[in-house]
């Protein structure tokens, strides 16, 4: 192209503007810098991250508090130093790799929360007595509660959201008392609501929109008054299981449960080494096995698991992700080492488990994590007809394996095993054995499932045409 006299110029005007953006340009570089450093010194300084975080994570709050922590400080690094133009050097690897929690994480974080304070029955006092939440947090775990349709929890939530309102809080006390009167409201208190409403509007009188609210809510109709403060006692089966209210058994089926050594019916192996077992519950029959694994070969299996979980799923084998099952989960490889675990339970039980039996599936429960009331069974013509559930920690408080239609809770005890059949000998479902993992409230509770099929098992647990049997 052959410039003319008048776009040379315009070119000389051009580079000026170009010189001066540039000039500008480093302008914001250097005040990027500068933030970038206060920001780096700030996280630098301030670090209150935990030294041993597995310790801190037992408790809910905490391992809740922490997620959220984590969360915002990724999301302060990166906002400075995702723009820089340098590709120079490990931070930019770093980056690659790193998994920072999304917004579903904390929203399952806090409605783990919720859960615990449903089967627990706790306030946000009692579940926050060891570590406080600030009003941001609880604000946050009110609104996923709302969200869910949980208008009490959400109110209390709010309401100690409020008690906690600081001037560094990033929620508004009017946002709060927004979210009081709507919760109050959905809930059915209707004076509670009108209270919240006057006390809005008492932070702008000249606000009209509050004032039409206000007016609309006195002249509602709605006249049940819940109380909001009180949470119900009312509560399932379940529910009052996992909180260790169980109904002592009469002394005559207690006599019939019993503890001793077994070989597994002369099994060569258990000969010499023979089992710790116990019988947890009559009928259906869940029977304890003890110091079945060493701690050992607990590390092994977390080990090769953690790098591998994912998100439980329900449904069996239709990839449904449900707050039904809260938890992570691997069907392990059978590498030698769990071939060796395996066989073990085929000693135990008499079962087999090679060709009968799934692999070993490795599960850990998170803040809140749980497995409501469910059959192992499954709807494939091969059921599950036997489970074989490893505990690989003790959890200090919550996590129990519950039957409630008999009324059987099963603490985890790491090491141990509990072991019952879910069909009858005739292939129909005990349905009895409706089962559930309860949530964990204080702890990291690992399991191992062994789920013995039926197929096979012809010669080791013959089949009955008794209706009953
Ligand atoms: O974790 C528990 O206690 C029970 C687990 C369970 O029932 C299952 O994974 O099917
Ligand atoms: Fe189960």
């Amino acid at each position: 192209m052959f410039y003319t006299v008048d776009q040379i110029a315009q070119l000389v005007e051009k580079k000026k503007d170009l010189l001066k953006s540039f000039g500008e340009y480093i302008d914001a570089e250097e005040k990027n810098v500068e933030t970038m450093k206060s920001v780096y010194l700030y996280l630098l300084l301030s670090n209150s991250d935990p030294v041993d975080p597995e310790k801190i994570l037992r408790d809910p709050v905490a391992a809740y508090k922490l997620l959220r922590q984590q969360r915002n400080e990724f999301i302060n690094i990166l906002k400075h130093i995702k723009h820089s133009f340098y590709q120079c050097n490990e931070y930019q690897y770093e980056l690659e790799f790193i998994e920072i929690p999304k917004p579903e994480d904390l929203d399952g974080a806090a409605s783990g929360l919720i859960r615990l304070q449903e089967i627990y029955k706790l306030y946000p006092e009692d579940i926050t007595n060891e570590m406080s939440l600030s009003a941001d947090e609880a604000y946050h775990v009110g609104e996923v509660a709302y969200n869910e349709n949980k208008f009490q929890h959400a109110f209390l939530w709010f309401g100690y959201s409020l008690i906690t309102l600081t001037e560094y809080s990033t929620i508004t006390e009017e946002e709060l008392l927004r979210s009081l009167i709507s919760s109050a409201y959905y809930f059915g208190n209707l004076h509670l609501a009108i209270y919240f409403n006057k006390q809005l509007l008492n932070l702008d009188p000249t606000n009209d929109e509050v004032r039409a609210q206000l007016n609309r809510l006195i002249r509602s109709q709605r006249t049940s008054n819940p109380d909001i403060f009180i949470l119900s006692t009312e509560s399932s089966d379940y529910e009052t299981l996992c909180r260790g209210e169980i109904d002592e058994m009469t002394i005559k089926r207690q006599s019939a449960l019993s503890c001793r050594y077994s070989t597994g019916g002369g099994n060569p192996r258990l000969m010499y080494a023979p089992v710790k077992e116990e019988v947890e519950w009559d009928d259906p029959q869940i029977i304890r096995y003890h110091d079945i694994i060493s701690d050992r070969e607990i590390e092994f299996l977390k080990n090769i698991s953690r790098p591998q979980l994912s998100r439980s799923q329900t449904g069996h084998g239709k990839g449904i992700v449900s707050n039904i099952r809260v938890s992570q989960s691997v069907f392990l490889k059978e590498d030698e080492n769990v071939a060796r675990i395996s066989k073990r339970i085929a000693d135990i039980t008499g079962l087999r488990t090679d060709t009968s039996a799934e692999s070993l599936h490795v599960q850990n429960y998170g803040i809140g994590g749980r497995y409501e009331p469910h059959y192992d069974t499954g709807d494939y013509e091969n059921g599950r007809i036997a489970t074989f559930l490893i505990y690989m920690s003790d959890v200090e408080i919550g996590g129990a394996t519950v039957f409630p239609k008999v009324g059987v809770a099963l603490n985890p005890i790491k090491g141990s095993a509990v072991f019952w059949y879910n069909l009858h000998k005739n292939g129909n479902v005990d349905l009895y054995t409706l089962h559930a993992g309860c949530p964990v409230f204080r702890g990291n509770k690992w399991v191992a499932n062994k789920w013995i099929r039926m197929f096979g098992q012809e010669f080791r647990r013959p089949c009955s045409l008794s209706y009953s049997d």
